[in-house]
């Protein structure tokens, strides 16, 4: 699945499977699909970048078997440059990375591509979003963080709403995707201020109603 079968003007959810049952991926991921949900989100992180270890390449490409979806990668790592052909080999279409990374941001995103991903970028809610700026005409997508990144089950930054009004502005073309702490609540607020890709894990896999109440929640 490629980024450009989705309109920037689409509503998407992403359930993040940092939220999911770890001994029982498979069907979660394929049962987050068959909810509805067009993208799975997943949360890499590398005890360095961020104080956190979840998962890597490996899992990944065990999980690819399970779903259609567009996997959404989310690297919380130092170095995403020495990482990329694994993602893509995994099964990875798209790949987020942060723009505080140890890496020369262009030539990462020019990597991201020549595997035939999405490439996106994401920041800290302490990062000036003005550095975003100079790529929003080389990416796919940009990621809003409305949590400090490293923990699922965050509350949402409200401060952070603006800086989706700020990317709208720079791009309208570009998919437009928010993490951390996103429920039926948020997700009106954000999909209000131009986002259209709603990372939700706690909100979606933990659901006391189940995936289907979830994705119904944050889509509509
Ligand atoms: O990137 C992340 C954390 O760094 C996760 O995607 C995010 O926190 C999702 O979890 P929740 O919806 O429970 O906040
Ligand atoms: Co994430």
């Amino acid at each position: 699945m490629k980024i450009s079968a989705f309109k920037p003007q689409e509503i998407i959810v992403s359930p993040s499977i940092l939220a999911a049952d770890f001994a029982n991926l498979a069907p979660e991921v394929s049962g987050a699909h068959e909810a509805g949900a067009q993208f799975i989100h997943l949360d890499v992180m590398d005890g360095h970048f961020v104080p956190n270890i979840s998962f890597g390449p490996g899992v990944i490409g065990k999980l690819r078997a399970h779903s259609e979806a567009l996997f959404d990668a989310h690297l919380m790592i130092s170095h995403p440059q020495k990482y990329i052909e694994e993602f893509a080999q995994a099964g990875c279409d798209h790949v987020t990375f942060h723009i505080e990374s140890d890496c020369d941001t262009q030539e990462v995103i020019d990597q991201i591509h020549s595997y035939g991903m999405s490439a996106g970028l994401t920041l800290k809610p302490g990062t000036d979003i003005e550095t975003l700026l100079p790529f929003v005409d080389k990416i796919e997508m940009v990621l809003i963080m409305t949590v400090e990144p490293g923990f699922g089950g965050q509350s949402f930054m409200h401060d952070m709403v603006e800086r989706i009004t700020i990317i709208r502005e720079a791009n309208p073309k570009l998919h437009i995707q928010v993490d951390g702490g996103v429920n039926k609540e948020t997700s009106k607020i954000v999909r209000d201020a131009g986002a259209n890709v709603l990372v939700a894990g706690t909100a979606f896999f933990r659901h006391p109603r189940g995936m289907k109440s979830a994705q119904l929640e944050l889509s509509q």
